[in-house]
């Protein structure tokens, strides 16, 4: 078992995650000596050719799935919210995904489909393929990254409403564990306009020719 005293006290950053400094010499040789124990008690010889960086590898690879926690969703979307009396609904969709599961840290991948209907303000279309990468970014559940798409969505730019869909393999489930190669988890979350089923009829019969 990890000896939860010695974790240091959480210097909370960006939304309660503990802030760090990702790019720090001593962060990264730190995380590799922790990958270089794992390949020793994976049976692995961390000694041989193909093997001598990779506990350095796996440690900025690490740092960088997990980036999204040091960036701010709210921030992203403030920064390029426009007025405009634009009153349809606005989708990106096909938006790829890739995250990883909080309970065995694989990776889930798949699509993200995001409509909004304006109230006074369109946001800058990139920013919306960015939040998700903020949020997905992080270890995650499905169903959270979700939620926290949508609420970002409705508090910042406070929209007549917003539907999120996302759909994703999980790499937990078909590698590992009950091992089934061809299933999809899709996921959805709304709010306003979107919570009434004319509009979210509308919104899936957009994004349907996606959805398995
Ligand atoms: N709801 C939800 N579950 C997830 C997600 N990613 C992985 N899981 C599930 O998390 C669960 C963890 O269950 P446990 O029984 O504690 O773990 P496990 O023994 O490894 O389970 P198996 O995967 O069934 O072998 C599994 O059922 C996973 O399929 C996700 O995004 N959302
Ligand atoms: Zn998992």
């Amino acid at each position: 078992m990890i000896d939860d005293q010695n974790i240091p006290d959480r210097d909370e950053g960006i939304n309660g995650y503990q802030k760090i400094d990702r790019y720090n010499p001593e962060l990264i040789q730190n995380l590799s000596a922790s990958y270089l124990d794992v390949l020793k008690q994976i049976g692995e010889n961390p000694n041989r050719e193909g093997l001598l960086k990779t506990p350095e590898r796996i440690a900025k690879a690490m740092l960088y799935l997990t980036h999204g926690y040091d960036l701010d969703a709210r921030d992203i979307l403030n920064s390029a919210m426009f007025k405009e009396e634009y009153s349809q609904m606005v989708i990106v969709k096909d938006i790829e995904v890739y995250s990883m599961c909080e309970h065995h840290m694989l990776p889930f991948f798949g699509k993200a489909h995001i409509a909004y209907i304006p109230n006074g303000y369109v946001v800058g279309l990139s920013k919306i393929p960015r939040i998700v990468d903020v949020f997905a970014r992080r270890l995650q559940v499905q169903e959270r990254l979700t939620n926290e798409i949508r609420d970002c969505i409705q508090e910042t730019l406070n929209p007549i409403g917003v539907g999120v869909v996302i759909e994703c393999r999980h790499l937990c489930m078909s590698m590992r564990g009950v091992q089934k190669q061809n299933s999809v988890t899709t996921t959805s979350a709304f709010t306003g306009e979107f919570l009434k089923g004319q509009t979210r009829t509308e919104f899936l019969n957009l994004i349907s020719s996606n959805l398995s």
